[in-house]
């Protein structure tokens, strides 16, 4: 197995604060990875470890092979972070925004009207920044985190500050990049989001990883042990997801009597709940 990611036992105290207890987790190359937790539960601090920005207390991080902490300039190319300091220049077009970081990353600067096509900003090149909506500004950001080609890419809440159209145009760039063969690792704490791009997830809560594993797996092991059904004069009943239950359900078939049935499916955001005893917002 190829491992984008490899972190063990990670923590991470700052003075009395522990803000990260032994997390460890493997992102493989390929993968969409969901890092979930409500606010303050460690999510930026992990991110800013494995990006080499801030060093971890204790524990092991690689990426792609070496550890995070002694990255150099050819291993920080092959990353890319899109956080919420922006550092756009505000003044500038997007086209230059885009080509003064294209030199900066020594990326030829045709590359910046490919990228442009891709999160859909070409026609806007040539637009001052501050003069774009919120959603644009991400996907120049986007834009500005994919410049240079990574392997892996960090994305902090990507999606937080934005309304649902450019969620959504998010989520389409971020899965064709994924295609593309990028690597995403992805805090959020939208439970919606993190089931419907990540390949697994991990659920932070005070600094610690409480449950990791794919969404659908997740569902299936917290699925409640019930179905509910309806019935053609009204009636609701319940019954077990067990042969009795499919017993009854049968029966009510055999006499034309079933309308709907209904499994509890839990979403994400009812597991988080179970597991940590608190909501994620
Ligand atoms: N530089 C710092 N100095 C002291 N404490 C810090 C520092 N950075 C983070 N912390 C603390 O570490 C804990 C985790 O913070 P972190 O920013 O990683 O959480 P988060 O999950 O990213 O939260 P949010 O969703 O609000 O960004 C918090 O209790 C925070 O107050």
């Amino acid at each position: 197995m190829e491992y984008a990611l490899q972190v063990k036992d990670l923590s991470k105290i700052f003075g009395q604060q522990r803000a990260l207890q032994q997390v460890s987790f493997n992102v493989k190359k390929g993968e969409i990875f969901g890092f979930l937790g409500p606010s303050g539960s460690g999510k930026t601090t992990t991110v800013k470890i494995l990006t080499g920005q801030l060093l971890q207390t204790a524990g092991d991080v690689n990426i792609l092979g070496k550890p995070a902490s002694k990255m150099k300039d050819a291993d920080l190319g092959k990353i890319g972070i899109l956080t919420d300091n922006s550092g756009l220049y505000e003044r500038m077009t997007v086209k230059d925004n885009l080509e003064f970081y294209a030199k900066l990353y020594r990326t030829p600067t045709e590359r910046v009207e490919e990228v442009l096509k891709q999160v859909g900003l070409a026609d806007e090149k040539k637009k001052q920044v501050k003069k774009l909506s919120k959603g644009m500004k991400q996907r120049i950001l986007l834009a500005r985190a994919v410049l240079h080609k990574p392997e892996v890419l960090f994305l902090d809440e990507p999606t937080s500050a934005l309304d649902p159209a450019n969620v959504q145009k998010m989520h389409e760039l971020l899965l064709d990049l994924n295609k593309e063969g990028t690597t995403i690792f992805l805090t959020t704490h939208n439970m919606e989001e993190a089931a419907q791009l990540c390949d697994r997830v991990a659920f932070l809560h005070e600094g610690q990883i409480r449950e990791l594993n794919s969404p659908k797996a997740l569902q299936h092991q917290y699925a409640k042990k019930t179905i509910h059904i309806e019935l053609k004069d009204g009636r609701l009943e319940t019954v077990g997801n067990d042969a009795a239950g499919a017993e009854k359900i049968y029966q009510y078939m055999q006499t034309d009597q079933l309308l709907t049935v209904h499994s509890d499916q839990p979403t994400l955001g009812d597991i988080f709940i179970e597991v940590t005893g608190r909501k994620l917002a």
